[in-house]
């Protein structure tokens, strides 16, 4: 029998994590995120369906709210354990000339149609698989990164259909209930030096944000009513620094959130502009497939709070691998190598918690 449908969650700020488990038959497959709508459950969408990656909804046969809780479920059903520790020594670490020379080159198929005016931006992600430590507990890495980054949504997922996954996002895509709602437009990256939140932001970062608060204030125009905007500030993710801007807005049916939902995924944070054309450029283009990674994850519920997030930071997790996801959004502007260096940065947020002692 497979393992039940789970997923563990802390949101931002705060200290209690929260354990969703579907006891009895398989999460609910999605063929839209429209289908969200009056549902509640543990979403787990990915970045483009296809069949082999479908959109699920865990429903929440069992819920558990903090440590305490959560122990005692696990007590008695150890089933619901994540339950990933490491085989360790399998040969399978990208070498990362290879992934760099292959980064160079999807680079290059993108900056073309930038240059000549065919996109306004285009977000360039990759892949990188890296062996998991010898005794490597999927547990203690969720709780290291619940310490490591109070300001981020942790999340640690797992289905039959969409395996495990986990990752530390700093983005919402979609959060609020009854009539209030909030989103952010969050792009432009810069790493956090010495603890200097005080930065100034470079015009192709500031460009590149901009593109995302056009594009969301455009949606949520369609969607609510009396939209009120903050920013853009900087606003860190554990050691990087963004730039974002908060949309707090009212919608008159919160039964339909699927549909605003369905218009806002993929924003131009993680996609492109105009994005149904780079949507398409990328999944032709961009040499692998995204998955889960830029996907949507989070708690939704028709009558309580919705917590949805865009899935960054993040890694699928196996027996004896994690592979790791991260991107950048591309301007005609962008540079290769601090497009790259960027996506390193990115990765860390999330290869850190895979030891006990990462990088300070
Ligand atoms: C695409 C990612 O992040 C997104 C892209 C950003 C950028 O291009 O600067 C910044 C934050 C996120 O919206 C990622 O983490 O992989």
């Amino acid at each position: 029998m497979n393992k039940p449908a789970t997923a563990l969650y802390r949101l931002p700020y705060t200290d209690s994590p929260i354990l969703i488990a579907q006891l009895q038959g398989e999460p609910q497959i999605l063929t839209s995120l429209q289908e969200l709508n009056g549902r509640k459950g543990f979403v787990i969408a990915p970045f483009r369906l296809t069949s082999s990656t479908p959109a699920v909804l865990i429903r929440p046969d069992l819920i558990a709210k903090g440590w305490d809780q959560i122990h005692e479920v696990l007590q008695c059903h150890p089933e619901l354990k994540p339950g990933i520790i490491s085989c360790g020594n399998e040969s399978v670490e990208s070498s990362e000339p290879i992934l760099k020379k292959a980064y160079e080159e999807a680079f290059g198929r993108f900056i073309t149609p930038l240059r000549q005016g065919q996109f306004r931006k285009l977000v360039l992600s990759r892949s990188a698989t890296y062996p998991l430590p010898r005794d490597f507990s999927v547990m203690d890495a969720f709780i290291r990164a619940c310490k490591e980054y109070p300001r981020m949504m942790i999340s640690l997922h797992s289905t039959p259909f969409t395996g495990t996954w986990m990752g530390s996002t700093p983005e919402i895509i979609l959060s609020g209930n009854g009539r209030q709602w909030h989103t952010v437009a969050l792009a432009g990256t810069v790493p956090l030096i010495e603890g200097e939140e005080n930065v100034t932001w470079s015009e192709k970062n500031r460009k590149e944000q901009a593109l995302v608060t056009e594009y969301i204030r455009e949606v949520i125009s369609r969607f609510g009513t009396q939209s009120e905007e903050q920013g853009p500030y900087t606003a860190r993710a554990g050691r990087l620094l963004h730039l974002k801007t908060d949309f707090k807005f009212q919608i008159d049916n919160p039964e339909n959130i699927g549909n605003l939902l369905e218009a806002l995924h993929p924003t131009p944070a993680v996609c492109g502009l105009p994005k149904q054309e780079a949507y398409d450029f990328i999944t032709a283009n961009e040499g692998y497939d995204r998955s889960y990674y830029a996907g949507v994850i989070g708690w939704t519920d028709p009558d309580g709070d919705t917590n949805l997030f865009v899935n960054l930071r993040c890694m699928q997790l196996t027996p004896h691998s994690a592979v790791l996801y991260a991107g950048g959004g591309l301007l005609p502007s962008s540079d290769p190598e601090l497009e790259w260096n960027e996506t390193l940065h990115k990765m860390a947020t999330i290869k850190n918690t895979l030891t006990p002692n990462p990088r300070k």
